[in-house]
């Protein structure tokens, strides 16, 4: 049982770590420390909601649909290009200051429709759960099958309320106009590459 747990653990982990808009948000939300602790709990609540989904049944659903397939791979394609274009867009204002401060101005239920555009529009998390972790998990007989959900669930929950609150402690550091200019520049890239590598698996399909 344990071996399961530490197998769903890991991929899931393996999943969710690697940046991208998900991991962006909770971190800028930390830096700022807006409703970070809420993010993180919506996040892994979603979490529990698509990986159990993934792994008792709904892996099917997707992997015998290529049209559901392709519509979250595109529709995946077009998200990240379109975020990486944001935050480039804040990394090379010249008012980013000004930026900053709207967002600070943001009300709790703008946040909220953010983590579930990241989140719910986000293809990864379908990838995620539903292809890798649901396909992988599916495959268990029945009395493992709940220790590996277990296991990728709990990765989840660790991993978004560390991320919160080491974003919120580091914050000194990092809601500093350089350090926010460096760091959309880089999700800018990570987004692009992501995209990129995401259309290229969406033409192989
Ligand atoms: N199971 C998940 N929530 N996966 C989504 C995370 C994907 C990617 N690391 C992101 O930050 O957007």
């Amino acid at each position: 049982m344990l071996a399961v747990f530490l197998q769903g653990f890991a991929l899931s982990a393996a999943m969710i770590l690697p940046l991208g808009p998900q991991n962006v948000f909770v971190m800028n939300q930390g830096i700022r420390r807006q409703y970070h602790l809420m993010i993180a709990a919506l996040c892994a609540f979603s979490d529990i909601i698509l990986i159990c989904g993934g792994i008792f049944g709904g892996s099917e659903l997707l992997v015998r649909s290529p049209v559901l397939l392709a519509l979250v791979t595109w529709g995946g394609v077009a998200f990240l290009l379109w975020y990486g274009w944001s935050a480039l867009r804040t990394a090379f204002s010249r008012h980013i200051e000004l930026a900053q401060a709207e967002e600070m101005q943001q009300s709790r239920w703008r946040i909220v429709v953010t983590m579930l555009a990241v989140t719910w529009l986000n293809p990864h998390v379908y990838l995620d759960t539903f292809v890798v972790l649901g396909s992988l998990g599916g495959q268990l007989t029945a009395d493992v099958r709940s220790w590996f959900a277990l296991g990728a669930v709990s990765a989840s929950i660790l991993w978004f309320f560390a991320l919160a609150l080491l974003a919120a402690w580091l914050a000194p550091l990092l809601k500093t106009q350089r350090a926010q200019r460096v760091i959309n520049v880089l999700v800018g890239m990570v987004m692009w590459g992501i995209a990129l590598r995401l259309a290229w698996q969406g033409a192989n399909l």
